[in-house]
């Protein structure tokens, strides 16, 4: 594996995949695919890594696995050095709410208006408080959507539904954000102005997230770290470090120094990992 980040020590690692690996199959050992297999990956409070890798490669199942919707079937998960998450182990209810999730399709309740779908978390935990309600109008307004709280999301672009789902997920104010793909089917235009209002967001919110995407230029204006996946079972075969000045404006990221040259290694990875 090529790696350019140094070893660090594990004062500032929020979440450590230790091993981690999943695999279907029958019971017998020797029957199973693994998908992913023996994923050694530490993430630092406050880190933005991107994650791409071919198609099945094993990225939503590596955020899954996070999210502790799947059971891993070998190695462990730890979030701020405590194991939450491992083969042996039952899912805990109490570490997954330290994850929010982002996934590629918004999962707005249809029939709750902005502000409702922004502030349902909230109400599931119990009665919001005034800083609960404070928060989500502050989340709201800056995800540019005040002028909408009252609409329904089929009243909504396809942006402003994502907007409405990063603002959901944010409202809770969970330390780890998950993001799969959420910007795939966005034209390009909406595309970048999301991708800046999440830089901006993640650098007023200080939340550490792991996005997953099929484009090296969301991944690279994005990430302070790339992580790309390959094989079968999925393994990390290129880590690289993003050493672009921020703020950084994600339409103008080509016209950074390095920037060709990360293109270049991750594309070349990719494509000898299969990507098209
Ligand atoms: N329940 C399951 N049983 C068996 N195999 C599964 C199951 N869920 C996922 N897989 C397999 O795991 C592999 C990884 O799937 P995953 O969705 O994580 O890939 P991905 O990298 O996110 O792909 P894409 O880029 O196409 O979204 C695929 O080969 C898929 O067929």
């Amino acid at each position: 594996m090529k790696r350019d980040i140094p070893e660090r020590a594990l004062a500032d690692v929020l979440l450590q995949l230790r091993r981690l690996g999943i695999s279907y199959g029958t019971n017998d050992a020797d029957e199973r695919r693994w998908i992913l297999r023996d994923l050694d990956l530490s993430i630092r409070e406050g880190e933005f890594v991107t994650v791409m890798g071919s198609s099945g490669a094993g990225k939503s199942t590596l955020l899954n696995l996070v999210a502790q919707t799947l059971q891993p079937s070998a190695g462990q998960i730890a979030f701020r050095g405590e194991v939450v998450g491992g083969a042996d182990m039952p899912s805990n209810p109490g570490s997954r709410r330290q994850i929010g999730y982002v996934t590629q399709d918004d999962n707005l309740l249809p029939w709750r208006t902005v502000w409702d779908n922004v502030m349902f978390p909230l109400t599931l935990v119990g009665k919001p408080s005034p800083s609960d309600v404070d928060r989500v109008r502050r989340l709201i307004d800056q995800v540019g959507l005040s002028q909408w709280t009252k609409h329904y999301p089929h009243q909504l672009s396809g942006g402003m539904r994502k907007r409405a789902s990063l603002a959901r997920t944010l409202a809770y104010n969970p330390p780890v954000v998950l993001m799969d793909e959420p910007f795939g089917a966005l034209d390009a235009e909406t595309r970048a102005q999301l991708q800046s209002d999440l830089l901006e967001l993640w650098a007023s919110e200080r939340k550490t997230i792991l996005f997953v995407t099929h484009d090296i230029n969301e991944a690279i204006a994005l990430g302070d770290r790339i992580i790309v996946l390959s094989g079968s079972p999925g393994r990390v075969v290129l880590e690289r470090r993003i050493d672009i000045d921020r703020p950084r404006d994600p339409e103008l990221i080509f016209k950074a120094p390095t920037f060709a040259g990360h293109y270049d290694a991750i594309r070349e990875c990719l494509r000898s990992a299969g990507h098209p």
